[in-house]
């Protein structure tokens, strides 16, 4: 694989780039990819998808490919991560790709990186609640973010794996046993309740879901996802059958999906494109840029919880700055009340599982 001398004189060292050693992808080629001309290295961020190969991953690693901030993309995955490399490696666009399989690849996968995008773990059925999910990918989480704290305690994580409520915790501990945590770089990715309640509102009042903004509180599972329809962006009023009829959708939008996929899966382009529209505002927060908004479940002084999710600004170093609730209406406050509840419980199961 090592590169020889070109005609011009440059050395190419692009075989070893795009297909490092532990990389599966085979270069069958007559001309060895280690003829090739190597680029400079691009400016941009290193970002890691754990998790690369899922119906999240593939869609999402394709999208972060096309991310012009993104410079190296490494995909990670238990299974397939070498077809899905070879194929995401041929788009023409800047970031480098380069695979991983495996456990042994793991710590490969994610040094120098700067990013962390975690799709990795099981899916719902019909029938069955996110919580439903812990018993398999509580273990998962905690084996990545083992991970992390070895070959990239500095990096931002994105955890997408469900239920969220209980594996950011999980993560937490994990980091905190690592010696590694620093709450502001810890975000569950919330992303696909605002996106639904976005375009749910933006129907309900016959406008372009662009336009709108609708926070979301809480967590990411039925009651404690809690959108803050009174803080709709631009100012805008419902009816009490409207507000009852988004409160509800927008809780049950990822059983929704599971539901009409009727045992394929839940939600994965949907939730793909939202964690590549958090990714892009965590790129952006750490590249410096000012007015970063978005909400993220993380460590948080808002309520008496421990975690909650709310507005953040992201900055260089992750959440810099976690906004409070705002004037919340009656309908809001018993809201808030309920999530509460079930959120204390999956956030103490969470830290249970690590501190047992
Ligand atoms: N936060 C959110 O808003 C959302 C979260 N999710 C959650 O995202 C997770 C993934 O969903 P899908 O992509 O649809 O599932 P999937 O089953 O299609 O893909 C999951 C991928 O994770 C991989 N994986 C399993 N164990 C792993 C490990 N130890 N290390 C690395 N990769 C591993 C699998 O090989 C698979 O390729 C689920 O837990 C799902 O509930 C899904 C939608 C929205
Ligand atoms: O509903 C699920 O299991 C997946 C998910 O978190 C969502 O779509 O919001």
């Amino acid at each position: 694989m090592e590169s020889s001398v070109g005609a011009n004189g440059r050395i190419a060292k692009i075989s070893a780039h795009l297909f490092p050693p532990n990389s599966q992808v085979e270069d069958g080629s007559a001309l060895s990819r280690g003829d090739c001309r190597a680029k400079g290295g691009a400016p941009g961020f290193k970002v890691a998808i754990v998790g690369a190969a899922g119906g999240i991953g593939q869609p999402l690693a394709m999208l972060m490919k096309m991310n012009p901030l993104v410079s190296v993309l490494h995909l990670y995955d238990v299974v397939n991560a070498p077809g899905v490399t070879a194929d995401i490696s041929h788009m023409d666009t800047g970031a480098v790709v380069r695979g991983f399989l495996g456990q042994p690849q793991l710590e490969s996968a994610l040094t120098g990186i700067d990013l962390v995008i975690i799709p990795a773990g099981v899916p719902r059925k019909p029938g069955m609640t996110r919580d439903d999910l812990f018993k398999i990918n509580a273990g998962i989480v905690r084996t990545i973010c083992e991970g992390i704290a070895k070959a990239c305690p500095k990096a931002i994580v994105n955890l997408i794996s469900n239920p969220v409520n209980s594996t950011v915790p999980i993560a937490a501990e994990v980091f905190k046993k690592a010696g590694t945590y620093d709450p502001k770089r810890l975000l569950g990715v919330t992303m696909l309740d605002v996106v639904r309640a976005n375009t749910f509102v933006a129907e309900v009042l016959g406008l372009d879901p662009r336009e709108v903004d609708v926070p979301v509180v809480g967590g990411h599972a039925g009651v404690t996802i809690l959108p803050l329809l009174s803080q709709v962006k631009p100012p805008c009023s419902f009816t009490k059958e409207e507000t009852e009829y988004l409160t509800n959708r927008i809780q049950n939008g990822g059983t929704e999906v599971v539901e009409a996929k009727a045992g394929a899966g839940s939600a994965t382009l949907s939730m793909a494109y939202a964690a590549v529209k958090f990714a892009d505002a965590c790129l952006r927060g750490l590249r410096g840029d000012a007015g970063v908004v978005e909400c993220a479940f993380v460590a948080s002084e808002v309520t008496e919880l421990p975690f909650f999710a709310t507005k953040v600004r992201l900055g260089r170093g992750g959440a810099e700055e976690i906004y409070q609730l705002g004037p919340l209406n009656e309908y809001e406050r018993v809201g808030l009340e309920k999530a509460k509840t079930e959120l204390a419980a999956s956030i103490q199961k969470g830290v249970s599982f690590i501190k047992k």
